[in-house]
């Protein structure tokens, strides 16, 4: 591939693609039409007809998704990463939560004027500079745990497809090639079914005014070549494709004429969307290509109007957040929100995300030294917590059908962790408790299992902190939190005999007496217990001291937040 793009035009072999163009009208032109199939159980709002609808997959239990994906001409950003992580949560939803199989395509932008800008600036060729920022970008995918698709496809490894497409709209009489080498869409030909998105988004064509064009509306589809830009010969001489018609080829080329979702950012929806619905229903004479469009919201900086953009250079690149941050934070900052809505980030929100992740786990924590015997708690009404996980259950399962309400099903889930929470009143000592373990047990379970089908793993978090022997360094914990907590107790002389109990008041006085004497003498012992625990917080380890029980659980690996 490199050599194509270095040398620039070069004669490519038979124009073939594997898809057909066939006709398959599902619905009167212009509107949308609900599509025949299998029900899913889910709502999801859907920008072609701007409102809720029942999600209907063409087979059963299985989703055809399509992604635009980068242009990769500089470093991956957190509006990138808010709408990918948002959109990956939603494939998860649909994968654990309703049982649907997801086949994903993305295409990786690999050739654009914005990348032969850069790559010039850099002295650089266009496809060193792509390869360089594909690989970082999907390597920040991967930090941030974004599934991969089931496929990347590169648009410069498609150019016969786009080509060969190109030919095929142009036969069915929507699109024309100009004396200058240029090949248009022609947007009058399709009438009113243009305009899909206008009007819920910015109704400008944003491509600029060629002269050539029958009119000011029509989208290139192959852009002649200028001096020094990589190149490919066609049939209309030397250039390269536009943008939307890679989408659309790409689309097809694996998804033929039908395809339930697409999603991207909704800046893309007007005109890229719209243009890639027209060329796709130009070239397979249908009606309905593509079924639902799901848009995600922008993601500003607090108290700006723009989105985060390379372009205007206000962003905060992935690598640089994760310094600071988990990927486990970063995705429940996008869980509080609704994917459709824009998103402010902020200090202040990623504190809200990183302290729900420190209540859930402290939640955990304690919930398991319960478990395990090691809080000792006054009786459980355990009925009450049983009714509350039940509920819990189906409330979350209803927000997310519901247009994947994340931030309803945190809501549920924080309901309930409050609830497990009051009832885990320790007593210091006394009279054995009844114990409720199962129920607490049945808590930790279903809240883990929440927050791992979404993507975060905080069991994972705790293994993973610096490398491979970090499994064998939390054991090493263990033992030094038991062993303090045995010289603690030792320093506080908290041992009470039951001979202690039996003894005659004056030699109990005597007792008490003896036990200040012993505390005194012992504080060093007590100080030393203070300085290890105050020391081990500075490395992110948090003990918690409970009468005559220490547990301890793991702060934010980052250091972000406050020990
Ligand atoms: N600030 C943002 N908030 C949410 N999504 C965004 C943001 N910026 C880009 N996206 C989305 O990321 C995806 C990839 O975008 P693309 O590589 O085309 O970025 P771009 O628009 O060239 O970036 P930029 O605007 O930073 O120059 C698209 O779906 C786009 O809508
Ligand atoms: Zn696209």
């Amino acid at each position: 591939m490199q050599s194509i793009l270095r040398q620039g035009c070069r004669l490519l072999p038979g124009l073939t693609v594997n898809v057909r163009a066939s006709g398959s009208c599902t619905s009167a032109a212009g509107h949308w039409a609900p599509p025949s199939g299998f029900d899913t159980g889910i709502q999801v709002y859907n920008s072609l007809t701007r409102r809720k609808e029942a999600l209907t997959l063409h087979r059963p239990a299985l989703a055809t998704w399509y992604s635009c994906g980068p242009t990769v001409y500089d470093h991956a950003h957190l509006g990138h990463a808010c709408s990918y992580v948002r959109f990956d949560i939603i494939r998860r939803i649909m994968i654990h939560y309703f049982g649907i199989d997801v086949v994903m395509v993305m295409v990786i932008t690999d050739i654009d004027d914005k990348i032969i800008k850069r790559a010039n600036e850099l002295n650089l060729s266009p496809v060193s500079l792509a390869r360089t920022y594909e690989q970082e970008f999907k390597q920040d995918m991967m930090a941030l745990k974004v599934l991969q698709p089931t496929i990347y496809m590169r648009v410069t490894e498609h150019i016969p497809q786009i080509l060969s497409f190109i030919q095929q709209i142009i036969s069915n009489g929507h699109a024309y090639a100009t004396s200058h080498g240029n090949v248009y869409f022609d947007v009058q030909s399709i009438g009113k079914r243009y305009g899909k998105f206008i009007g819920s988004f910015s109704h400008m064509d944003t491509e600029s005014v060629v002269s050539d064009k029958r009119s000011p509306r029509d989208f290139a589809l192959w852009k002649t070549a200028k001096p020094d830009e990589p190149c490919w010969d066609s049939p209309w001489g030397k250039g390269r494709p536009g943008w939307h018609i890679e989408c659309s080829t790409v689309a097809s080329t694996v998804f033929g004429e039908q395809l339930d979702i697409h999603t991207g950012g909704i800046d893309l929806a007007f005109p890229h969307h719209e243009n890639e619905i027209a060329q796709c229903e130009a070239y397979h004479q249908c009606e309905q290509w593509g079924n639902y469009f799901l848009h995600s919201g922008h993601l500003h900086l607090k108290g700006t109007e723009e989105k985060m953009s390379k372009s205007l250079k206000n962003y905060i690149t992935v690598k640089e957040f994760l310094q600071s941050f988990s990927s486990d934070e970063f995705r429940m900052f996008c869980l509080r929100s609704k994917y459709k809505s824009a998103v402010e980030y902020s200090k202040d929100s990623m504190n809200e995300a990183t302290s729900t992740l420190k209540i859930i786990s402290s939640f955990l924590n304690d919930a398991n030294a319960y478990l395990k015997g090691q809080l000792i708690c006054e009786p459980i009404q355990e009925d009450i917590l049983w009714q509350r996980l039940n509920e819990t259950r189906v409330n979350v399962k209803a927000a997310l059908a519901d247009d994947f309400d994340t931030l309803r099903a945190v809501d549920a889930v924080m309901d309930l962790i409050h609830h497990g929470n009051r009832q885990l009143k320790t007593v210091s000592k006394g009279v054995p408790q009844a114990r409720s373990p199962l129920v607490y047990g049945a808590m930790v379970s279903y809240v883990e299992q929440f927050l791992d089908i979404l993507g975060i793993s905080l069991q994972e978090e705790q293994v993973s902190v610096d490398g491979k022997h970090s499994a064998l360094l939390l054991n090493v914990v263990d033992e030094i939190v038991d062993f303090r907590s045995k010289v603690r107790n030792f320093a506080l002389a908290s041992e009470v005999t039951v001979q202690d109990l039996q003894n005659s008041e004056e030699e109990r006085v005597l007792q008490k007496a003896r036990r200040k004497q012993m505390i005194k003498d012992r504080e060093p012992l007590m100080r030393a217990c203070d300085e290890v625990r105050l020391n081990l917080a500075g490395y992110g380890i948090n003990i918690k001291d409970r009468g005559t029980v220490s547990t301890w659980e793991l702060q934010n690996s980052k250091g972000s937040q406050e020990q």
